[in-house]
């Protein structure tokens, strides 16, 4: 019952369930807390009363709740006079075409000249996208060196699929032990399968069992991680702590992005479930090994889409309403937030935290959204254009795990391989403290 001795913020419901955890659930919630307010916590900060979340009226189009489409009116239907368009959508009247008297009209003449221009412009267009795609920036901020990484072990969270795996084989290349923490064996192992070869087949010495020599490829290793569970980031973290006599850098790049309304195992709505309660704990348990492992880094992989979140201690479940733009968006927010505190709390450990966003990223996080089946090669077609690869997308996850240029800096925000701004709500101190003492609540690590 620490959560009533410790830090009297929530109260357990002693008889199980609290009622707001009953929602559609992939899985029976085991615990249910409750928000207290008005309270003090054991660092004496005292909790407001619930507010509403003043934001909310201020969402861009897409989180905005959808407006009842207003249907078009008809315009009036025309006469039938000759030379008038019989279409409700062409009113004007009609011109002769004078093609035909004599060679092209001025008109035709020009419409031929705007159809090639067209032409010549989408083909320029599409010469330059591929272009960009094939010899594109290839950026390697981990800089060339394939033995920077050498001896150290690095731990990647969803590392089978997109930014993780693109991260995980910069890193490999560069000499590191990666182990991936992934939620699935077999497609963990079939990624790791397939980087291994790729690694060979760029000409690498290729991973094998034992760390390599400075130059050398590093090693992988495919672990169990169900961030949706905190039974298994305990048994995870329980079995790093066991076999891992270090941990250099932890990566906590694994996330779901708009799902529909689902659970975790422990009945937290899953996008911050996932994405911020399931990497707090997970970070928790392993700051010991980091600290022993020092100078070590922390890598936490956010989203521009922050500054559309709040987060609004008096729903953090989502049981009032439900918007997964919005869920998303304050899971990435909690994110920073959650940096920026442990990066204060870590003051003087030579234990660093930095986050980052890595831009619009091809990859399966939008398997969720749900587009048309005839849109979805339009869809594949832009994002192929204008989407970054993951490797592009990777690189400041690699830049911040590996270089020497971000020695010993801690506290702050990415993009790009560079620091960047971030608004105020994403540095207001106070939310920091109080998302980090209810999230202790919830994850149930109070000491
Ligand atoms: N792509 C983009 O444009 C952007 C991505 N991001 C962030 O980048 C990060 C990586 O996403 P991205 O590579 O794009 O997406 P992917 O969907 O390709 O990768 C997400 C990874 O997270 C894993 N994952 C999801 N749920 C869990 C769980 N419960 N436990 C353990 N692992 C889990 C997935 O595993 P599995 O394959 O088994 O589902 C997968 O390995 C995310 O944090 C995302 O929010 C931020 C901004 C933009
Ligand atoms: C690529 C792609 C898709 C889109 C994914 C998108 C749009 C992901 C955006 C993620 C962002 C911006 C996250 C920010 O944190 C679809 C629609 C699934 C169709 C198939 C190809």
């Amino acid at each position: 019952m620490y959560g009533i001795c410790k830090l009297k913020i929530f109260i357990r419901h002693s008889h199980g369930v609290d009622p707001r955890y009953s929602g559609a659930c992939a899985h029976p919630p085991r615990s249910g807390w409750r928000p207290l307010h008005g309270v003090t916590t054991t660092q004496g900060a005292v909790l407001p009363q619930p507010i509403r979340c003043p934001r909310k009226e201020n969402y861009k189009s897409q989180y905005a709740p959808r407006r009842p489409v207003r249907r078009r009116k008809a315009a009036p239907q025309n006469s039938s006079r000759a030379g008038v368009s019989l279409s409700p959508w062409r009113a004007r009247p009609l011109r002769k075409s004078r093609a035909g008297a004599g060679g092209p009209s001025a008109p035709a003449a020009m419409a031929l000249v705007a159809t090639v221009a067209a032409l010549l412009a989408a083909l320029g267009g599409a010469l330059w996208l591929a272009a960009r795609r094939f010899v594109g920036p290839s950026v390697r901020h981990g800089g060339g060196d394939s033995g920077l990484m050498h001896g150290k072990t690095v731990l990647i969270t969803g590392a089978n699929s997109g930014l993780g795996r693109a991260t995980a084989a910069e890193l490999l290349r560069l000499g590191a032990r990666v182990i991936m923490g992934c939620r699935d064996r077999a497609r963990a192992e079939e990624a790791a399968g397939q980087l291994r070869r790729e690694l060979r087949q760029a000409g690498g010495p290729g991973p094998g069992s034992d760390a390599g020599e400075a130059g050398e490829a590093g090693e992988l290793v495919v672990k169990e991680l169900d961030l949706a569970s905190l039974r298994s980031v305990r048994a995870f973290c329980q079995e790093m702590l066991q076999e891992e006599p270090r941990l250099d850098v932890l990566i906590n790049n694994a996330g779901i992005f708009q799902c529909p309304y689902m659970k975790t195992e422990d009945g937290f709505e899953m996008q911050f479930g996932v994405n911020h309660l399931g990497h707090f704990l997970l970070t928790n348990l392993l700051l010991g090994l980091l600290k022993s492992s020092a100078p070590s880094r922390i890598v936490v992989v956010s989203s521009k889409l922050y500054k559309y979140g709040d987060i609004n201690f008096e729903d953090l479940n989502s049981e009032q309403s439900y918007n997964k733009s919005f869920c998303y968006s304050r899971s990435k927010l909690a994110n920073i937030l959650f940096t920026r505190e442990l990066a204060r709390r870590l003051e003087g450990t030579n234990v660093t935290v930095n986050v980052l966003h890595p831009g619009i990223v091809r990859t399966n996080l939008g398997r969720h959204i749900h587009i048309p089946l005839l849109v979805k090669p339009l869809f594949n077609l832009v994002s192929w254009a204008f989407f970054k690869t993951p490797v592009e997308g990777a690189q400041t996850s690699v830049y911040l795990a590996s270089s020497p240029e971000v020695e010993g800096v801690s506290g702050k925000y990415f993009g790009d391989c560079k620091e960047e701004a971030l608004l105020p709500k994403a540095m207001d101190e106070s939310v920091a403290r109080k998302l980090w003492d209810i999230s202790e609540v919830m994850v149930g690590i109070l000491k």
